[in-house]
């Protein structure tokens, strides 16, 4: 790997770092098939010891037979034979290997984005507050890829051509050390051609790569935000703005593949020409004015073949560097993404409590002194203290920004709470069993996402549910008429993000889904902001049928909602401003509910 003399030592410890956690991750994800690499060296070392083989043979077939002319044409069959033997086998048994390790390095890539997609899958919620959706796709699937590029990198064509040239280096000495000294010298000269050409064209790659980019994340764009573009009329902008990003990526590898033809190729081939003077020459002065000694023709022979299988492999290996670079970089950062953690609440409960062994009698949901801040110093929730008895059925109002869905993200456990603690039945949340968490308690959110499925999938939701506990569901959600109307039934595909159904009927899926599971607790985060009064009056059904039985938390902005709940709980900048009925809260003159309610009256 190049390192800058300019690096700072951090900067170079930084990269030392990256190296070590690029070349770990490489290990790892192909220890399941590490004996193929140890196969591959050592044949790859016996087709690099039959390349070398060939012009050996062929300087015996010069130096025995064809200048004395001892044509004994048995022996000269043989060496011929030899040759085409040595080579055919040597190229034979090179593919074998590199398709051994092409295997190995697409298994250890294929492990190696599942392993981040099930990494992906358990972080914890904090971790997406700071994640960017596009880079995160992009860790698993283009960054994934680029640790195939390093295995390629690596196994084939650094080990391969390594093997090549010490092999033929090895027998050049042995013909003649002299004579590989003089080779050995001049080959800086091929490292700085490579060098060279890479600082020229590394711009242009650098930018091109950047364009790419670009040119994905147009098109991204322009499709996700379709409705919005025709609708102003841009398509002819947006083409113009694509086009100019293409024209430009075309001028970029342009001059990439001009850096290339003009400076890369010649001046290697040049220098493969001075390699042969320089070998010609010296055999010119060793042999001085007498005709050169027969034994030389045939090294010389041996020496001519041997210079294209230093040149080739050296090349490969210079020109691998900058890539090489890259992925490492990008391997650095899957390694990276692997090492995250603080998934806390997906490691294993302290005590394994079940929170059906909890005490009898005891609040549903209990909070106690609870604080909570995102960012340090900046506290969102304020000694929240609260019981939800079992079947209550409790609001949760407030002004935006006041911290209703904080506190129902701490409910379902996406953060851990900085101070204080919750209780599910009496058993503080860290000591119950996630998933046994997740099957008691339910959640209808704001935004209901539905995944481009069935309407039986996105009830089912991947937990293999039987067919009646799906229905029973989405009659419970007043969903099954709708979906029965639809021309499969539950087997209708609802398009992506649900496209084919109107938004209440989006949320109604969403509550059926989160009835499958049979909750103890079901949690609403302003499930009827955005369907009509119409669809919330059949949801406003189907939470009244659930009463009693399930303890229900809801989050509503609409007043209407909740103002049958047992209990409505006003949230004012993370504290409990006020609690109780909707009709003792009306009673509170001048209270912060009451406020509220009658400015949504006033509205309506
Ligand atoms: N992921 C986050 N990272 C940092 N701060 C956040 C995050 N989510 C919310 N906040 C901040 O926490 C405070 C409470 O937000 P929260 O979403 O809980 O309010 P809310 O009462 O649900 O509001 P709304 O009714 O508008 O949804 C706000 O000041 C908000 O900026």
């Amino acid at each position: 790997m190049r390192s800058d003399p300019q690096q700072t030592p951090e900067e170079k410890r930084a990269q030392k770092a990256q190296m070590r956690r690029a070349f770990g991750l490489l290990r790892r994800a192909a220890k399941p098939d590490r004996h193929h690499l140890g196969w591959a060296v050592l044949w790859l070392i016996v087709a690099a010891a039959l390349e070398v083989i060939g012009p050996l043979l062929g300087k015996r077939l010069i130096d025995e037979h064809l200048l004395p002319r001892a044509l004994d044409w048995n022996a000269i069959g043989m060496l011929l034979g030899g040759v085409l033997l040595a080579g055919a086998a040597s190229t034979w048994l090179r593919y074998l290997q590199l398709s051994r390790l092409a295997g190995l390095a697409m298994r250890s890539v294929q492990r190696l984005r599942e392993q981040v997609y099930g990494h992906v899958l358990r972080l914890p919620m904090a971790f997406f507050d700071r994640a960017i959706t596009g880079q995160l796709v992009s860790r698993v699937t283009n960054d994934t890829e680029a640790v195939k590029g390093l295995y390629i990198q690596v196994l084939f064509v650094i080990l391969d051509s390594t093997i090549v040239l010490v092999g033929t280096i090895a027998a050049m000495a042995w013909l003649d050390w002299r004579l590989m000294l003089i080779v050995v010298a001049l080959m800086p000269f091929v490292l700085l051609i490579v060098w060279l050409y890479q600082r020229l064209s590394a711009p242009a790659v650098t930018r091109a790569r950047q364009l790419r980019s670009d040119i994905n994340a147009q098109m991204a764009e322009s499709i996700g935000g379709m409705t919005v573009l025709q609708a102003n009329n841009a398509q002819a902008r947006f083409a113009e703005r694509f086009a100019a990003t293409n024209q430009e990526h075309y001028t970029q590898r342009v001059a990439e593949i001009r850096a290339n033809a003009w400076l890369l190729r010649p001046a290697l081939d040049m220098l493969n020409v001075v390699l042969l003077a320089a070998v010609i020459y010296f055999f010119g002065m060793r042999g001085g004015s007498n005709a050169m000694s027969t034994a030389e023709v045939g090294v010389l022979y041996a020496f001519i073949n041997y210079i294209a299988r230093v040149i080739e492999p050296l090349i490969q290996i210079t020109m691998q560097f900058s890539q090489l670079q890259q992925s490492v970089v990008a391997s650095a950062r899957v390694a990276g993404l692997l090492d995250e953690t603080g998934a806390l609440e997906h490691g294993k409960p302290r005590h394994s409590a079940a929170a059906n062994e909890a005490p009898a009698g005891s609040p549903a949901i209990s909070i106690r002194h609870l604080d909570f801040a995102y960012i340090d110093d900046q506290r969102v929730l304020h000694d929240l203290s609260l019981d939800i008895a079992q079947g209550a059925f409790v609001g949760i109002v407030g002004h935006t920004g006041s911290g209703k869905s904080t506190l129902l993200s701490l409910l379902l456990r996406y953060y851990p709470a900085r101070h204080g603690s919750i209780l599910m039945n009496g058993v503080p949340l860290d000591d119950i069993d996630i998933e046994q968490f997740r099957n008691e308690v339910g959640l209808v959110p704001q935004d209901p996402f539905l995944l481009a499925a069935s309407a039986y999938e996105n009830i089912d939701m991947a937990r293999g549910l039987p067919r009646e506990r799906i229905e029973a569901a989405a009659r419970a959600a007043h969903a099954h008429d709708f979906i029965m109307a639809l021309e499969d039934g539950y087997d209708t595909l609802l398009g992506e993000g649900g496209s084919r159904l109107a938004s209440g009927q989006k949320q109604l899926i969403a509550i059926a889904r989160a009835l499958a599971g049979s909750p103890r607790i079901l949690l609403l985060d302003e499930a009827t902001s955005r369907i009509d009064s119409q669809t919330e009056q059949i949801v406003q059904e189907a939470m009244s049928e659930l009463r009693g039985r399930v303890t229900i938390v809801a989050i509503a902005h609409r007043l209407s909602t909740i103002r049958d709940a047992d209990r409505i709980v006003v949230l004012n900048h993370g504290r409990i401003e006020e609690t109780g009925s909707h009709d003792a809260l009306m009673q509170i003159e001048g209270g912060l509910y009451q406020r509220l309610y009658l400015l949504q009256q006033l509205a309506a």
